[in-house]
């Protein structure tokens, strides 16, 4: 079996890029001649829109599928739509494998071991085929060492991923994460819970799966928890939509050019919210590009 970080590695590597697609599919984000022709209208019922996200997906799925190692679907657009959104979630989950890319399925969890234990087991089944069977997931560290361990342990058996909450994208995140204790700020003190899970499961590719979100929006914080976990994989969000910049996305590299995969969904899936006249797999495809160029810059200068 070849673990979640050696086949995020060998596609980083076989695609030549580091960035990754989130895929974020809200209504009222798509351009209206798009849900015209897909007869989308107020009167659409629960299922016609849960139908429609997927269906947006895939125009997604097939601008990018080429560029990219992986995708990272939010569950909360999905589950706004009851179980025909969840069956949008699980359609998604199967078109990403299909075009063979990873899956980073963004739920946030945490809760106490036998939950956390049943959490890791719904996203991170060791069959593939199961409904929501994806690569890796996103968690919340706030419940302390017995909410993370499950996690841990679920996913070093079955060679999946854990992207924990270290230092999140948003500007409130430093009100909680930069609050100090002897010195020290919390998200120096989660960086250590993770440390030594991620210091016993680090793949052939020398790095591991038990990973930290550290966003591109605070470079300090990234250059800190990049000599703090080296070997750990960090998906950094907060580029595009969000403005984070050059020096927070580098900060989360290692000098061989690895240890990150930058995530952006709103400015790759909706072109035409950011400057671009439509959208479409065409406009989509650019978005994808002129990210992967951007990083490709910042990672080579
Ligand atoms: O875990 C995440 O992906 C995540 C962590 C974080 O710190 N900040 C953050 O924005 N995200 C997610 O990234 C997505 C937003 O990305 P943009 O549309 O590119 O800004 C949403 O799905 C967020 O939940």
């Amino acid at each position: 079996m070849t673990i979640f970080i050696d086949r995020l590695i060998g596609a980083i590597q076989e695609k030549n890029t580091p960035c990754i697609v989130g895929l974020d599919p809200a209504l009222d984000r798509m351009p209206k001649s798009w849900l015209k022709h897909q007869g989308i209208t107020p009167k659409s019922s629960i299922v016609e829109r849960a139908e429609a996200i997927y269906q947006y997906n895939l125009m997604v799925l097939d601008a990018i599928a080429d560029l990219v190692p992986a995708v990272k679907p939010q569950s909360a657009y999905y589950e706004l739509f009851g179980s025909a959104g969840i069956i949008a979630l699980e359609k998604t989950i199967m078109a990403a494998r299909d075009r063979d890319l990873l899956v980073i399925l963004d739920v946030k969890r945490g809760d106490i071991a036998s939950t956390a234990t049943a959490y890791a087991q719904s996203y991170l089944p060791s069959e593939p085929k199961r409904p929501y069977a994806a690569d890796a997931i996103t968690i919340v560290p706030y419940l302390g060492t017995d909410c993370l361990d499950p996690f841990f342990q679920e996913a070093i058996q079955w060679g999946k991923g854990i992207f924990v909450c270290v230092k999140t994208s948003n500007p409130g995140a430093s009100i909680i994460q930069e609050q100090k204790i002897n010195h020290r700020y919390l998200y120096e003190i989660v960086a250590d819970l993770i440390k030594s899970a991620a210091d016993q499961s680090i793949g052939e590719s020398g790095y591991s799966g038990i990973g930290a979100v550290v966003g591109a929006t605070y470079p300090e914080a990234a250059i800190k928890l990049r000599q703090q976990l080296p070997r750990s994989i960090f998906l950094v969000p907060g580029v595009g939509a969000q403005g984070g910049g050059n020096e927070g996305i580098k900060a989360c590299f290692n000098p061989d050019g690895l240890g990150g995969v930058v995530s952006s969904s709103r400015a790759i899936m909706y072109p035409h919210l950011y400057g671009s006249e439509d959208t479409n797999r065409d406009t989509i495809r650019q978005a994808a590009i002129a990210l992967i160029a951007q990083v490709q810059d910042i990672l080579t200068t």
